[in-house]
Order: structure tokens, then sequence, then C-alpha cells
């Protein structure tokens, strides 16, 4: 049951959507002509904010059905760190390559998305890890946004969901300069228009109360995370009443925020597949590619790793979720944990 295309947003679920939680509902229902499919759909489209990032166990369901769904899920998704000793035997004589996501992997999920620090445990593992294996942070922050939470220079950003890569600024190679730092920005064009639409969207959304736009450079946070949930629906119809006007843009749903982007062909799992490239890994067999990453837009990297067979997707989640990735891990804390075995692993077999 994956749908790779459902974190599209479209106008008609954002109308929906609006439509079945705003209370005068009769003079929305005058020109959006819903069915009751259509209103079904709000629904889910409601459900699927709510459980992209959940705050609470659902009430609906006992504690021990909970469990047995989570068991369930993990056994088709288990434990990256139980299952450790298994991957290292499938990435024995492999070049490894790690691509970690930023929010809800490195970092724990905040409400403040200026206050999502990552803990100094994982700052040094993550240099570590950087040491042994080329790494690289694809996230949907502005690339140096994210370069202010991480300080590591020997790693690759891969910024606005990967439409804006730059390579390591410090060489991983002692005394080799590196001058011709790679920088991929595929969608620059779109610069003046997001900027605009950034400024349009501070205006309009000023008055719903904590709602926050975020500047990513080639795209745009709306965040919902502090908004009353009664204020979710006329939000999202902000923004939808903006991107009318804006063809050229769309939005995808991430946790508790929605992301206004370019409508190019270029995403996290495009981002990947041009950082393998560049490293010279693009026709090889023997690299072995980990991507980490908590979030639904890092279902298109996932789905690459299936696609090419090679390396492994990791999923931070605690719930169950339809994902392409094979393991799990449940928090970034686990994520440290299990950076922190990769490193040990590397350090152990070249001994
Ligand atoms: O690709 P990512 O690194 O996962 O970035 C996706 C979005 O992450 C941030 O928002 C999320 O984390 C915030 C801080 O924990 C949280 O407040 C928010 O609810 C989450 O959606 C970031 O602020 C967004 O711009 C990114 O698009």
């Amino acid at each position: 049951m994956k749908n790779h295309e459902s974190n599209v947003v479209g106008p008609d679920v954002m109308l929906i959507a609006l439509a079945a939680s705003i209370p005068n509902a009769a003079v929305l229902g005058g020109f959006l002509n819903l069915s009751s499919s259509q209103i079904k759909d709000t629904n889910n489209w409601i459900d699927s904010i709510r459980a992209s990032s959940p705050t609470r166990t659902r009430s609906s369901s006992s504690s021990s059905d909970n469990q047995d769904k989570i068991n369930s899920w993990m056994l088709y998704h288990p434990s990256a760190l139980n299952m450790f000793d298994q991957i290292a035997y499938n990435m024995k004589g492999k070049k490894i390559v790690t691509f970690l996501d930023y929010d809800g992997t490195l970092s724990p999920i905040v409400a403040d998305p200026d206050k999502a620090f990552m803990t100094k445990k994982m700052r040094a593992t993550l240099k570590d890890i950087a040491r042994h294996f080329p790494t690289a942070i694809v996230t949907g922050r502005c690339r140096d946004k994210v370069y202010s939470f991480v300080k590591l220079a020997q790693l690759y950003y891969a910024g606005s969901h990967g439409m804006d890569i730059k390579g390591p600024t410090k060489s991983r190679t002692p005394n080799k300069g590196n001058d011709k730092a790679l920088l991929c920005q595929p969608a620059s064009k779109f610069l003046p228009m997001i900027e605009e639409v950034y400024k349009i969207l501070l205006e309009k959304t000023k008055s719903v109360p904590g709602a926050k736009v975020e500047n990513n450079k080639f795209c745009l946070s709306v965040h919902f995370r502090c908004v009353d949930e009664k204020c979710w629906a006329a939000l999202a119809e902000q923004v939808r009443l903006v991107l009318n006007e804006y063809p050229k843009l769309k939005l995808t749903q991430g946790r508790k925020v929605l992301e206004i982007r370019p409508t190019i062909k270029w995403d996290k799992g495009k981002a990947l597949e041009f950082l393998l490239e560049s490293l010279g890994y693009d026709n090889s067999n023997d690299v072995f590619p980990i991507y980490i990453g908590d979030d639904r837009t890092d279902e298109d990297a996932f789905k690459v790793l299936r696609n090419r067979g090679q390396g492994i997707g990791i999923l931070v989640s605690r719930v169950p979720k339809d994902t392409e990735a094979s393991y799990t891990l449940k928090d970034p804390a686990e994520v440290e944990q299990f950076l922190r075995r990769l490193v040990q692993w590397k350090r152990s077999s070249t001994q």
C-alpha cells in the first residue's frame, strides 16, 4: 500500500480540507461542490498531517493493539541496530557513503524550527563518520541554515530538498586542496519567485496564531505545529490561494509542515543520485549507500536505493508508516548509536 505521490498536496485536496473543518461550510460548499469521497479525502488529509508527527497515541485503539501493529510492521522493517551484524556482512568490501536527513533524524523534532539543535554527542559521531565515509546532509532546510546547526566543513550539504548541493569546503584528504568545490542548484531560476511568495505568505499568515513561514532558499515551509488544529484548514487555504497564482510551484507535506517548491523533477532521490555520480559511483557495483531519514520527502531517496538494489534505507520512526526503507531506528538517539557502531565496525575491519 505505497503511495509515493501522496505527499503532493494538490489544490483540490486543500480546498477539501478547508470545507471539512471550517464551521461555515455552507458558504464554501456553494463553490466547492464536494462529493462524499472528497470529504473523506479531507479527513484523510488532516489525519495524514496529524500522523506525520504524532504527539499522542490514538485513543481509539488499545495500547496492546498499537503494540501488535508496531510488532507486525517491525517484522518487515526491523531495527537497524538489531540487524547490524547482517548489515555489516552485506557492507563488507563495499564503499560506504552515508546520507543523512537533518530534522527528526540528527536532531529531535522541536516546536521552534530555529532551535532544532543536534547534541554534542551527535556532532562528534558525525565528525567520525565523515572521517571514514563520504557523508552528505540531505534536508528540506536552507543549506546555510543546516550548516549553522551541523558546523562540519567536511560534509556534503544538499539543502532545499536537494535543490542546493555543495561539496565539502574542507578536503577529506589532508594536503589536498578543494579548489573546485561541487555546486548544483537546479532550481536557481526560481529564486525570485520563491522570494516573492515568501513575502506574500508572511503577510497572509500573520493573523494565524502560531503559524510560521520559513525561507529555505529554493523552497518554503509553512509550519502548522504551533497552530491550533481548528485553524489548520484555514491556514492551508491561505497557502492554496497564494499558490493558485503560481502554477510553477507545488505543495508537498512534511511533519506538521507544508512545503512549497518548484515543479522541477528534483527531489532528495535525485540529489542522492547526483552525489553518487559526483563521487564516481554512478555505475559502481561496490558502493553501499546508507540513507537515514524520518520524513515523507526521504521516501524518494529510499525508493532510488530500492530501485538500484544498492545499500539500505533506514526510516526513523516509532510508529508504523508506509515506507520504501528496509530498516528502522526509533529516534535521533538510536541514529547516533547506529552511526557510532558503523564507525566502530570500520575501525575494527581495517585493523
Ligand atoms: O528534510 P528535513 O531535514 O527533515 O527538513 C524538513 C523540515 O524540517 C524542519 O521542520 C521540521 O522540524 C522542526 C524542528 O524540529 C519542527 O518544528 C517542524 O514541525 C518539522 O516539520 C524545517 O523547519 C523545515 O523547514 C523543513 O522543511
